[in-house]
């Protein structure tokens, strides 16, 4: 193109010039094969209709209004123009000064290495000519020649942001869909951090229908997240988006979405902390983002298609990485419906309409001029959308088999061959008798302690609890032990223990902290897996069917397990729910009842994360009651609880032992009088002691106290007073009058004599007096000091 105008203004066409290109086409034509435009109209009304001129012929030469025109063509008509001609003829002192400026596009023969020394050359001697031939015809005027060389002007490279949104898209929406990814790792590994999924289980929530549920959840997640990625898409005009037929963009984000889902819940079956989960996530982000980075370029993305590379990697890659198969599938689209950058012709090329048939057809590739891949190994796009099925099957069914395999935070875990067992597959809740259950157990399980060494109520308990024709109670342990840990760190919380629950009764646990009081109910709950022994409770065993025995408990762990996000009732419905009780109104006076008993009906209503410690704390303890278990294991319930709601607690508790067994830990003698029908101490993970809190007193504590203040002068009379009304009376103490005496039980029916003549003090030698009976607290002492249990060590 050419014009007389060096400036911005549309100026008149100056014949002149017209000549001067007539005469430089008639002289070239033949050698450069030029053609005229003749139809100069077309710019006339170019600033309405701005730029629209389509050169059609290749070599066309046309005038245009001025030297802006140019460099605006140009911009908008990137290397569809070879040459600018910018003339300016000027007459000055009798002399014409021929001026003109080429302006030249040096990267439209991209490939050419000719674009520069020949044709601007040949060009510029064919325009000398035209000049000089045009010059010769005006013989009065002298000429001058000056010739500007010019690249076309530097312009932006305005496709820019549509090209980046296709080159970069499958990283921008892999890392999208990492958000889900990283919620999903850390939202289920929480739940195993805190327990809640173990609390769940326990109240009978089976393994499979926990991950559907979350599959579900996540399902909902990815769709919505589709559509608003679609929605995005389309609403910034992406031609991904606009060009591609809905179903497809759904479905391609859709698929990658459910197998990068289930990929994260497979981590999750190995990943026991939240924050660990969080920085894998973060750590897969961070290499999915690389990844998707170097293969969001064609080149890269179809390397492994190359022959040069074992086919096997490419199954390793598509059967397990779902954003590999994702960023395939995704620029298989984008090839077509994608705005493209052309290398060869450095334009951007419009994506074309993407419909869903055309998914079973190869890739269009844009650079299969590079041989960098084989275009005739690449697989229809369709496939990419089968491996992120399958990628999403793989890992669901990795998750189900691996959660089973992998401990879990209390060290349970199923064999590797556990889908083969045939109690895997039917419902195992099969009856075993005691006498079976007793003499296998014994049998396999042998006891590690000598029985002698045990206390002789001890050692009468573990007797009974081994008689098959005596012991007929519902809950049976059976040589339990618990070994934590290796080499240094090997630590046997639990010796070989032998224990068994009546029905009706409170068995009260006490002993110091790490006895092996949690441990013992961990196993019995079926969360912990014991080392040796077994425990029995309705004719089911621990250790061969654990879910048939959790169905008869109720637990209340040491920790509360609750929903922050949950009401107390939401709590009490959901744990019904998952028990089996069918919503009703009969439940739900059952459950106002009970919140009730335990003050928090009031409180029903508030979420969890409101309540104070002592409230979880009944919120927990009335968990454990859903279902009306048969047996019920309460880790210290009342811990953190004020005197006024522990006592509601335990007349709740009070009443709900009837027809039920209750096993109790707690580290308040308080409590352990109070409720505990029976109870046993534990030390280092052996029964120490057992018996109801009389008993114990009456063995291990020392009687009654009866103290007295007696005028000095009085006091050897007061003495013989005590010693013949209480005979065998020990005087613990004799300090200036202040007079201590130990009496033991069966010293009891002395007891109200000398209290009478304490009272009434007919001899005036008694200033005060008080009484006080043993506590279970010094009890406890002194079974844990007591030397001989000291001794006592496991073989
Ligand atoms: N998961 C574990 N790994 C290693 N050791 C453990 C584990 N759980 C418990 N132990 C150890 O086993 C012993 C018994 O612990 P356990 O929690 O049963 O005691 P406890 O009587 O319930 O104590 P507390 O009254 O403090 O709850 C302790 O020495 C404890 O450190």
């Amino acid at each position: 193109m050419y014009t007389n105008c060096i400036d911005d203004d549309v100026c008149n066409r100056d014949p002149a010039i017209d000549e001067i290109m007539t005469n430089f086409v008639v002289a070239n034509n033949k050698r450069m094969n030029f053609t005229w435009e003749t139809d100069s109209k077309k710019w006339e009304n170019w600033e309405n209709d701005k730029l629209n001129i389509e050169v059609k012929e290749k070599h066309s030469i046309i005038h245009v209004p001025n030297g802006k025109f140019i460099y605006d063509y140009v911009a908008q008509h990137q290397n569809t123009t070879n040459y600018g001609l910018i003339f300016d003829i000027k007459n000055s002192n009798g002399t014409t000064n021929y001026r003109y400026q080429v302006l030249y596009n040096s990267t439209a023969h991209f490939n050419s290495t000719d674009s520069l020394n020949t044709k601007i050359a040949s060009l510029a001697r064919g325009l000398d000519e035209a000049i000089v031939k045009y010059a010769n015809g005006n013989p009065n005027s002298n000429t001058e020649f000056k010739i500007d060389l010019k690249d076309f002007p530097e312009l932006g490279f305005e496709g820019y942001g549509k090209y980046a949104m296709s080159y970069y898209s499958p990283t921008i929406f892999f890392c999208i869909s990492m958000v889900i990814f990283i919620n999903i790792l850390s939202t289920i590994v929480s739940e195993k951090e805190t327990k809640v999924r173990y609390s769940m289980e326990m109240m009978g929530l089976k393994k499979s229908v926990y991950w559907a549920s979350w599959a579900i959840v996540y399902i909902i997640y990815y769709i919505l997240n589709t559509f608003f990625m679609i929605i995005l898409g389309k609403l910034f005009g992406y031609s991904f988006f606009v060009k591609t037929e809905f179903m497809v963009t759904f479905v391609v984000f859709f698929f990658y979405g459910i197998a990068m889902g289930s990929a994260a819940m497979f981590i999750t079956t190995f990943v026991h902390r939240t924050k660990t989960a969080v920085l894998i996530g973060i750590s897969i982000l961070i290499i999915g983002f690389v990844i998707n980075y170097a293969f969001g370029g064609e080149t890269s993305c179809y390397m492994l298609w190359s022959d040069d590379v074992n086919p096997l990697y490419r199954k390793i890659f598509s059967y397990f990485i779902p954003f590999f198969n994702f960023t395939k599938v995704f620029l298989d689209i984008n090839n077509r419906a994608g705005n493209n950058y052309n290398m060869a012709t450095a334009m951007i090329i419009d994506g074309k309409e993407y419909k869903w048939e055309d998914l079973s057809n190869k890739p269009e590739t844009t650079m299969s001029n590079i041989d960098s891949y084989d275009v005739d190994n690449l697989e229809p796009t369709v496939n990419g959308l089968y491996y992120l099925l399958l990628n999403t099957a793989i890992y669901f069914i990795l998750t189900l088999y691996c959660d089973n395999i992998f401990r879990n935070v209390y060290g349970n875990r199923k064999p590797l061959y556990y889908f083969l067992l045939p109690s895997y597959w039917k419902n195992n809740n099969s009856y075993i008798s005691d006498r079976d259950w007793l003499s296998n157990t014994q049998r396999k399980y042998k006891s590690k302690v000598r029985l002698n060494i045990l206390d002789d109520d001890v050692k009468e308990h573990y007797k009974y609890t081994c008689n098959p024709k005596l012991n007929k109670d519902p809950v049976k342990i059976v040589n339990l032990r618990k070994i934590y840990g290796r080499g240094k760190n090997r630590k046997v919380a639990v010796k070989s223990l032998c224990l068994s629950v009546k029905k009706n009764i409170v068995l009260a646990l006490l002993g110091q902290n790490g006895a092996g009081k949690s441990t013992t109910m961990n196993i019995m709950s079926g969360l912990s897996p014991p080392s040796s022994g077994d425990i029995l409770i309705y004719n089911k065993s621990v250790r061969k069917n654990p879910e048939a025995v959790q169905a008869e408990l109720g637990i209340c762990p040491q920790e509360d397990i609750l929903f922050k996000d949950l009401t107390a009732m939401e709590h009490l419905k959901l744990y019904s729910g998952l028990k089996g009780a069918e919503d009703s109104s009969e439940l739900d006076e059952v459950l106002n009842n009970r919140l009730k008993a335990v003050q928090l009906y009031t409180v029903r209503n508030a979420r969890s994360k409101t309540y104070s410690g002592g409230m979880k704390r009944r919120l927990s303890m009335i968990i454990s009651t859903i279902g009306d278990p048969k047996v019920i294991l309460l880790d210290e319930p009342t811990t953190g609880m004020d005197p006024v709601n522990r006592r509601y607690v335990w007349r709740f508790i009070e009443e709900f032992k009837k027809n039920r067994s209750i096993l109790l830990t707690t580290h308040s003698m308080e409590e352990a009088d109070a409720l505990g029908d029976n109870i046993i101490i534990m030390s280092n993970g052996i029964m120490k002691a057992i018996g109801n809190s009389n008993y114990l007193k009456n063995k291990f504590g020392n009687g009654y106290h009866i103290s007295a203040i007696v005028d000095p002068v009085n006091v050897e009379a007061f003495k013989a007073i005590a010693s013949q009304m209480v005979p065998g009376i020990h005087l613990a103490d004799d300090s200036a009058g202040a007079l201590m005496y130990e009496l033991d039980y069966d010293q009891t029916n002395y007891i109200p004599r000398f209290v009478k003549y304490l009272d009434e003090n007919p001899d005036n030698y008694v200033n005060s007096w008080g009484m006080s009976q043993t506590t279970l607290e010094e009890v406890f002492l002194n079974v844990i000091h007591d030397e001989s249990n000291r001794k006592f060590k496991e073989e």
